[in-house]
């Protein structure tokens, strides 16, 4: 196979002379001349202004291709071009092309003085946004508030406690209508689906509540925006920013993302002016008992904050978030599908589990913590299915220099190539070969016990990113990933549908998603190897 990512910005000089000729040029030749002198030019600034020239480019076959092509290359073998480029820049900076910008990929090394850098310096939300193309999936809105992120931090976190009863209620819920009862019959289903619902429905039993959580408009809403934001923005990535406000209008996803976020605002106002109403009437105490995220949120906005509407777009950013324990969680089924010698030790834990702490609904966090080799078992799948490649992303609003004086100019946009570091040998010895029980292991080390974990964040371990901008969702999600497949492992056997052949991942870009038509089997444990309840 042909190096598709040869480092041409190693390679400049033999571009860099200049081409010489003294012959006349015919007039009729004058139109193409003038195209190619355009074309020239334009790809002449995009390589001397849009390119940072002191780091060597992967991901590009010449300086003179067409952007799109380069955006196009890394579409198609994102992973490829950033193994090439870590493996040849390992403790150096390198960039590839992607829509509307050249990203620089830093080192590791570097991670602690990202993780130092303040935000009016090193923005991770304004690299969000730029990520998801923000300004055309409606996910700008994270630029203005960021009422979620600490609603998520102050609230959320320190009360998983009690939001892991209603999890659970929900997905029996889920459970009882969803799948099938037969012990006998092996039935198909598409796990991307039926886990996109499962994580759907738990998940607004806690962003919304009991009384919202099974309302079939919302379920839709908050799946139906986030595949339609994934759509708009894979797509968009193809072409350079300036022509993203005209392609808007012709992408199908795009008006459909926004007409979603318009229903949800239509669901949610009038239940955000209710609650409102009550508590203005003094009625303070949460509906059902169980505080929710709408309300918390509601509780700690400030008076900018509050308005309705900006509180039904949060709670849309909010599915979109949490859309990534969707993806974790099929990975883990298909790897334990793929490596079916781990799931009885897994079973056999959950098992010490219930005669420990007793059955199943009375369980707390301290019962899903000790269930070290499922969350290892998390983590590995993780490490070999991450639903992203890059991580640690950053848009540089003020020149920064680092520790040993590189310097990261202004307007760059950095990330970390999260998966070629974590499977670095040096950070993860013998890399190629899945180990289940590998961070279980680990943590079985004096004074490890506490460390390895799925939700755990380290400077050489990225997928949540590191520092105070760590994903502060990963404590829910590693919760809810647990709470959605301890009773599925339990309760259900599943099989490969075609003989050996784990579902295959597709790739679009730096994300790694599970393709929504896979299919696998599966059919009910007898009741004697069932959860106890
Ligand atoms: C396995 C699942 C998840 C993964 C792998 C993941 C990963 C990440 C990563 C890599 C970041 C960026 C960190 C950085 O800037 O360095 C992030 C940010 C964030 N995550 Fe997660 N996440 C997951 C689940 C969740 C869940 C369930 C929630 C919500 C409860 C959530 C909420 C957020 C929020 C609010 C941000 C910050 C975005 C902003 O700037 O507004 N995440 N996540």
């Amino acid at each position: 196979m042909g190096n598709t990512t040869e480092p041409w910005g190693l390679l400049r000089e033999p571009y860099s002379e200049s081409v010489k000729g003294n012959g006349s040029i015919p007039w009729s030749l004058t139109g193409p001349v003038v195209l190619l002198g355009a074309y020239c030019l334009l790809f002449t600034w995009s390589i001397l202004f849009d390119c940072n020239l002191k780091f060597p480019v992967f991901g590009v076959k010449s300086p003179w291709e067409p952007v799109t092509v380069s955006y196009f290359r890394f579409f198609r073998s994102g992973e490829t071009v950033l193994q090439e480029g870590y493996r040849a820049c390992r403790d150096k900076v390198f960039q590839f092309r992607r829509a509307g910008t050249n990203m620089l990929v830093l080192p590791p090394q570097y991670v602690d003085d990202i993780r130092k850098l303040p935000s009016h310096v090193a923005n991770p939300t304004v690299a969000h946004v730029h990520n998801l193309m923000g300004s055309s999936t409606n996910m700008d809105i994270i630029l203005h508030n960021n009422l979620h992120f600490r609603t998520i931090q102050l609230k959320l976190t320190p009360n998983l406690s009690a939001v892991i009863q209603p999890m659970q209620d929900e997905l029996n819920f889920a459970i009882e209508h969803g799948l099938t009862k037969s012990e006998d019959e092996w039935v198909t289903i598409k796990p991307y689906h039926t886990v996109a619902d499962f994580v759907a429905r738990v998940s607004a039993r806690i962003f919304l509540g009991k009384s919202m959580c099974r309302n079939p408009e919302w379920l839709e809403v908050s799946t139906q925006f986030t595949e339609n934001v994934f759509i708009s923005l894979v797509v968009l990535r193809l072409f350079p920013m300036w022509t993203h406000g005209l392609l808007n209008w012709f992408i199908p996803s795009s008006y459909k993302g926004s007409a979603y976020l318009r229903k949800a605002k239509k669901l949610l106002v009038p239940e955000i002016l209710r609650r409102r109403e009550r508590n203005s009437q003094g009625v303070n105490k949460p509906e059902g008992n169980n505080p929710d995220f709408l309300s918390w949120m509601m509780e700690i906005a400030t008076p900018e904050e509050s308005d309705p509407i900006t509180l039904a777009h949060l709670e849309v950013v909010m599915s979109l978030a949490s859309n990534t324990s969707q993806m974790n969680a099929v990975q883990v089924l298909y790897d334990l599908l793929a490596y079916p010698e781990y799931l009885e030790p897994i079973r056999e834990e959950i098992c010490s589990m219930v005669n420990e702490v007793g059955p199943w609904m009375s369980w707390g966090k301290l019962a899903f913590s000790k269930l070290q080799k499922l969350d290892s078992f998390m983590r590995e799948s993780q490490r070999f299915n991450p639903p992203t490649l890059l991580s640690m992303h950053r848009v540089i609003l003020e020149e920064a220099v680092l520790s040993d004086g590189l310097v990261l100019p202004k307007g760059a946009h950095i990330s970390m190539a999260v998966n070629a570091i974590q499977n670095d040998p040096e950070v993860t010895p013998k890399p190629k070969i899945f180990d289940g029980l590998r961070y279980y292991k680990l943590r079985q080390r004096e004074d490890e016990a506490n460390f390895h974990q799925f939700s755990s964040t380290q400077d050489r371990i990225l997928h949540f990113g590191y520092g105070a901008n760590a994903c502060p969702g990963r404590f829910f999600a590693s919760l809810e990933i647990k709470i959605i497949l301890v009773p599925l492992l339990m309760d259900y056997e599943f099989k490969l549908k075609h003989r050996d052949q784990r579902p295959k991942n597709l790739h679009a870009h730096e994300f790694i998603y599970t393709s929504p038509d896979a299919e696998i089997l599966m059919r009910r444990r007898p009741a004697s190897e069932r959860l106890e309840l």
